[in-house]
């Protein structure tokens, strides 16, 4: 089943495509503008290397521009980025001052990269840098002092450090902002738009490794009756009963979701309708003999359900949902409390 981690990527993609195309831009006036100077200066290797990254990254600002692939397009562009700075460094003409621009290693890994990678390549780059600087500096006493390397290494560490913790924060508020949207208030169960999520990552795999998918529609059988009896709240709080009810029964790879009311929607993955059909009728059948208890009353409940499955009844959710709801509809029309398989004739009541 898709993870919350597989939508936040998606999610990442929008900003994380505005931060590349700005340092792209960037990029492409710095490197003509750093070729300019160091040709003045006569360093030949390096001016000629920010012009390759000036045409290069002119390059990959059209590669980005519709591609499915941006996490690689950003590998392609921050690795020969980073390594141009890194040949700055050692550049025997540039000036000290050019170790500024190491710090820009750890802002643009965590924007582009997340926290994980983004920790990695600027750990990695960073602790290339200050070997480089106490290479090229070990004969220069005034450097390999301790002030200037406090400051310098105590100056980057804050950086990657506040990185590190402003991408962690940014990804922990996305992925509850993320929880709550996908999520029925009511019940804690997924909603219609998780469903939706889900079921596009299980269609694929369903494709990939040819297994069956179905679709199980319940709802709650005169429902109004249990709000009009025992109040709106009891009608609530038996649809958090129906809801731990559907937990239970599930495996870990299936998804329970409430589309709305008293209806809910059931995503088993590695099902064919067949076995839908016994998972649907042990869950009617826990839902008839759990009755829920209001101010000491018990409550009986019923549900009826329709199933339908990924490819002989359709390959989208929203022909599946249709076909599994005409299903529903005739086992209300056959009596309730029962279980219809898509294009089966329910048996009468
Ligand atoms: N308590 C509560 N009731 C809800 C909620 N959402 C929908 N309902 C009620 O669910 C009832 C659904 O009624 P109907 O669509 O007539 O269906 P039913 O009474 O279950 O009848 P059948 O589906 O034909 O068996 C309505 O009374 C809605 O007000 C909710 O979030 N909480």
């Amino acid at each position: 089943m898709e993870s919350y981690s597989e939508a936040q990527k998606h999610l990442a993609r929008p900003y994380r495509k505005a931060v590349l195309r700005s340092l792209l831009a960037f990029t492409f006036g710095a490197g003509l503008l750093f070729f300019f100077l160091n040709l003045k200066n006569q360093n030949y290797p390096l001016a000629y290397a920010e012009l390759g990254m000036a045409v290069y990254s002119a390059f990959i600002f059209r590669a980005i521009s519709d591609t499915a692939h941006l996490e690689r397009w950003i590998l392609a562009f921050t690795l020969p980025f980073f390594t141009t700075m890194m040949f700055a460094l050692i550049s025997p003409r540039a000036t000290s001052t050019v170790y500024a621009w190491v710090l820009l290693i750890p802002i643009l890994s965590h924007l582009l990269m997340g926290r994980r990678l983004g920790l990695l390549i600027s750990a990695f780059y960073m602790i290339t840098a200050a070997v480089i600087f106490f290479f090229m500096h070990r004969n220069m006493p005034e450097m390999m002092q301790p002030l200037p390397i406090a400051n310098m290494g105590i100056m980057s560490l804050t950086i990657l450090a506040f990185s590190h913790i402003y991408e962690i924060t940014r990804e922990q508020s996305e992925s509850r902002l993320l929880k709550m949207a996908q999520t029925d208030a009511l019940t804690g169960l997924a909603n219609r738009a998780r469903l939706s999520d889900v079921f596009s990552s299980e269609r694929k795999r369903s494709l990939r490794q040819g297994t069956p998918l179905s679709v199980l529609l319940l709802d709650l059988d005169h429902f109004k009756q249990v709000n009009d009896q025992h109040g709106h709240e009891a009608g609530d709080q038996a649809l958090k009963h129906v809801s731990s009810i559907l937990r239970d029964a599930l495996r870990a790879t299936d998804l329970a979701t409430r589309l709305g009311g008293e209806e809910f929607a059931l995503l088993l993955s590695d099902t064919s309708a067949e076995q839908a059909l016994t998972v649907a009728d042990k869950i009617r059948s826990n839902i008839e003999t759990s009755p829920f208890h209001h101010q000491g009353q018990p409550i009986n409940l019923t549900v009826s359900g329709g199933i339908a499955q990924f490819g002989p009844d359709g390959g989208d959710l929203r022909t599946l949902i249709s076909r599994a709801d005409q299903s529903l509809y005739h086992a209300k029309d056959t009596g309730r409390n029962t279980i219809v398989i898509a294009g089966t004739v329910p048996a009468p009541a």
